[in-house]
């Protein structure tokens, strides 16, 4: 018996692949492609779409029309991965002989490819992704059941409170202030442990509620392994209020 966990083998490697800003080709303006232009959308990429406009559904078609993606009216063409900066592309089209070729040139320019309904031809799956403002939560059957995926997500979703995204949102800027206060690599372990503790310490709804001037009030009080309460901190309690007292959070000495 090891102690270290046993390696599963045959799973993805599941990621939060950074796409903002960078240039992502799809190539195909129906349904499918639709899905995967708003998934980048979200993630803030620079999306062009070849396909010929007769062929564009309707959402498409609003996403070309609203500027949201750079578009080319027609067919495939080789010279569409000449472009440097590409680093994606993204097949979603009825033509699998012409799928086969798209993913044969992006092999050999070495781009990550996804080639909708051809798992072989592809280097990364999608999956079923519910997003509540900064979280997303991805669902993957492995190519075994995509409408599993659909399901398990749903599931997932309705069991998360409605103020998951909001609460996560308000640790992110929590984070980001309390790394410019007390920045520097030295203080990281105690940054980290700290922060840690406010996110099981707090409820979800105390984190929702969590002001600007909440958040300096905390961040003034920040000391390691101290976490004063949501109520102490609108009592604006200054750090040399703040004691030990022996149970497993702090006290307010009033
Ligand atoms: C998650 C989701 C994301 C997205 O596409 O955005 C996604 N497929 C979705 C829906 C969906 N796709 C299909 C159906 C019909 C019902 C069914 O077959 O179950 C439904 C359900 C529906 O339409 O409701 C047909 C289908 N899909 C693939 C094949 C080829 C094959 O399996 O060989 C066939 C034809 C099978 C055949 O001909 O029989 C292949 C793939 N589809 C994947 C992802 C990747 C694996 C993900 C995983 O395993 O978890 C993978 C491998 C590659 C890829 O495309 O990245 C999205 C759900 C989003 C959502 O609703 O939340
Ligand atoms: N992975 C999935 O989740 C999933 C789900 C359903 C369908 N599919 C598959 O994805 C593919 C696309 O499905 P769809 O419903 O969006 O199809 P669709 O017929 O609605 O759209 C196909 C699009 O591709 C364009 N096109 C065709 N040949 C092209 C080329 N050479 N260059 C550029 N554009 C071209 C068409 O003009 C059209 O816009 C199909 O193979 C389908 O079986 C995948």
């Amino acid at each position: 018996m090891g102690k270290f966990p046993e390696v599963q083998g045959g799973g993805s490697l599941i990621l939060a692949w950074q796409v903002r800003n960078k240039r992502v080709l799809v190539v195909g303006g129906g349904e499918v492609a639709a899905g995967r232009i708003l998934n980048l959308l979200n993630a803030d990429a620079k999306v062009r779409v070849v396909a010929p406009r007769s062929g564009l559904n309707k959402e498409v078609a609003y996403r070309v029309e609203q500027n949201q993606v750079d578009y080319v009216d027609r067919n495939f063409e080789p010279s569409d991965l000449d472009d440097p900066n590409i680093v994606m592309v993204l097949t979603a089209i009825d033509d699998p002989e012409a799928s086969s070729k798209i993913w044969k040139l992006c092999k050999q320019k070495r781009i990550a490819a996804n080639i909708a309904d051809v798992p072989p031809e592809c280097d990364f799956y999608f999956g079923s992704v519910h997003r509540d403002g900064p979280l997303q939560i991805m669902v993957s059957t492995n190519g075994n059941g995509p409408k599993m995926a659909n399901i398990v997500r749903r599931r997932i979703a309705a069991n998360l409170p409605d103020n998951m995204g909001a609460a996560i949102q308000k640790v992110g800027m929590l984070r980001k202030r309390l790394r410019v206060m007390v920045p520097g690599n030295e203080e990281g372990a105690k940054r980290m442990q700290w922060m840690s503790k406010v996110c099981t310490k707090w409820s979800l709804e105390e984190l929702c509620e969590l002001s600007e001037s909440d958040m300096d009030i905390l961040l003034k009080s920040y000391k390691p392994n101290v976490i004063p309460t949501l109520e102490q901190v609108r009592l604006d309690e200054t750090p040399g209020d703040w004691t030990f007292d022996g149970s497993f959070g702090w006290a307010c000495v009033v």
